[in-house]
């Protein structure tokens, strides 16, 4: 096949750019045991259906029904993983990245508060509001609102009804290449903006708007990215109307990636560095500058991001997986899913939680390392070029709590060469799936633990899929190209050329058919 006839040519080139409830059912098995909620009323006992003014919309309509209700929720910052006797905490309405010491934050819940409603309360709140139009309920991200920014106004909130993703049983996968019969792909990538990213910033950027509106000193909003991150920042502010600003490192994003921020109207700025000096960059700048930090660092964002754990145990009808395995990079995600799963379990929706796999390319791989010398002291890298371009990072600014999530879940860190990584992609695509090669990293780790006995046939077992695999079509056409260096490419189904004549296309035809009857 003519590689050239794939491969794609494209007028952008990574350049400095100029400026430019539904109520809950009011039977008794939902009614709260302990109390009543008087949170954005999630309970009503009316069920009747009215539907709205027509010169309503559905903002103004949930902000007419919250109006007399206000929740005894509430979250701040306080510094990861202190003692319990520290005493440092910020309100979610200041602008810090850093505790005292300089370490990393995390938002607090007032879990006592949330436990004066149990389990079965939760399940069938989340679970009631899946699906609706109602406002901001429809989002996966704020179905689950008083476990995230429980005092945000309603109004304030910037959403693009994103989670709810759809999680894919493996079957031909799990079958064919792991002997397993429970692999689930939990597809967060299938969002507003291809990645799981959306999760976190319909938070942080709902938050700006808030800071904003009460007259705090935010011009923009800005990120260090590998593509995932500053594509999610980008259309969250521009659906706002709030300005973005995102540092890339030139030459080491996908064209679909780039040309996301592009279209929605963020300052682009190409650095030629890699993403690590990206992301020093970054804070350094807003440190300075009126710039709001939205990479993971800030905490506000893995709020967000945590919900797709929740979600996970929402679809297994609150049983708990026994493995879930997330790629990492900047290692914030990791942390997002440990936290949502330990909230469930600590609020009393299940029991346990599931053992955690972080799985790095080897070609950027510092939690890996860490992890294989027993979490002796810990060594950022240098990360090299991998296909798994959005994990291509060498210091990431949430190591503290990846180990901290990976201590406290049993868990494991594994990695995946360039080629191992490709060839699980090109074997999930071929059963059905089009996964980016972040997933393909996460199924090689997968392939490695099942290989090992470490994870057995029947263990339920959810991979995360993080970024749509349209966002990275040239990895797949160099593979099925055979168009890469060093590596054999085995499962590559290239284009056959045919003479656009009955007898040609008959002949290559009926040799395919043959091929497949002889293989059953
Ligand atoms: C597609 C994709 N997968 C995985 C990751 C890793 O997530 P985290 O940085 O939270 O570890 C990222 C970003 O880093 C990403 O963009
Ligand atoms: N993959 C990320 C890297 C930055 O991660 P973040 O979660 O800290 O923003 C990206 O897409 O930029």
């Amino acid at each position: 096949m003519a590689a050239s006839l794939l491969r794609s040519s494209s007028p952008f080139s990574l350049t400095p750019h100029q400026p430019n409830p539904r109520p809950l059912n009011n039977s008794p098995k939902f009614l709260p045991i302990k109390a009543t909620i008087s949170s954005d009323k999630p309970i009503e006992a009316n069920t009747t259906k009215h539907r709205r003014p027509a010169d309503e919309n559905i903002r103004q309509e949930a902000h007419r029904r919250a109006s007399s209700h206000h929740n005894n929720f509430s979250a701040k910052y306080v510094p990861f993983n202190a003692d319990p006797s520290c005493t440092e905490s910020y309100s979610l309405d200041e602008i810090v990245y850093r505790s005292r010491s300089g370490g990393l934050l995390d938002v607090q819940h007032d879990i006592e508060a949330l436990k004066e409603f149990d389990g079965s309360y939760w399940k069938s709140l989340f679970d009631s509001r899946i699906g609706k139009t109602t406002w901001p309920y429809g989002s996966g991200v704020w179905s689950k609102k008083e476990w995230v920014l429980p005092e945000i106004d309603s109004d304030d909130i910037i959403s693009a009804f994103e989670g709810n993703s759809n999680m894919f049983w493996a079957e031909r996968f799990g079958k064919q290449y792991l002997g397993m019969n429970d692999l689930w792909v939990k597809h967060c990538g299938i969002s507003h903006t291809g990645s799981f990213k959306d999760l976190g910033m319909t938070v942080l950027v709902s938050q700006v708007n808030r800071l904003r509106k009460m007259n705090r000193p935010v011009v923009g909003v800005g990120c260090a990215s590998t593509g995932d991150t500053s594509a999610a920042l980008s259309a969250y502010c521009a659906s706002a109307g709030i300005p973005s600003i995102v540092f890339l490192p030139a030459n080491k994003i996908s064209m679909a990636q780039l040309v996301q921020p592009i279209a929605n109207g963020a300052f682009v700025l190409s650095l030629d560095t890699d993403f690590d000096g990206c992301m020093q960059l970054v804070r350094e700048v807003t440190a300075e500058l009126p710039i709001y930090l939205a990479n993971s660092l800030n905490s506000l964002r893995l709020e967000g991001q945590k919900t797709a754990a929740i979600e996970i145990l929402q679809q297994f009808d609150w049983e708990v997986p026994d493995w879930v395995i997330v790629p990492g990079g900047n290692l914030g995600n990791i942390y997002a899913f440990y936290k949502g799963f330990h909230m469930c379990k600590e609020l009393g929706l299940v029991d346990r939680i599931p053992r955690l796999v972080c799985a790095q390319a080897a070609n950027a791989n510092p939690l890996y390392l860490h992890f294989k010398s027993g979490w002796s002291d810990f060594s950022p890298v240098k990360a090299k070029t991998t296909f798994a371009s959005a994990i291509q990072i060498g210091d990431p600014v949430s190591i503290d709590r990846a180990v901290y999530a990976l201590k406290n879940s049993n868990g494991i860190v594994e990695e995946a060469t360039e080629e191992e990584l490709m060839d699980a992609m090109a074997q999930a695509d071929a059963t059905g799936m089009f996964i980016c090669p972040h997933t393909g990293v996460a199924l090689s780790a997968l392939a490695k633990l099942r290989n090992s006995g470490v994870i057995r046939p029947t263990d339920r077992t959810v991979v995360v899929s993080t970024a749509h695999g349209l966002k990275f079509t040239q990895s797949k056409i160099d593979y099925h190209s055979k168009a890469i260096p060093e590596m054999a490419c085995r499962l590559a189904n290239p284009p056959v050329n045919v003479k656009a004549d009955f007898g040609s296309v008959m002949d290559v035809l009926k040799k395919y058919l043959l091929s497949k009857d002889s293989r059953q």
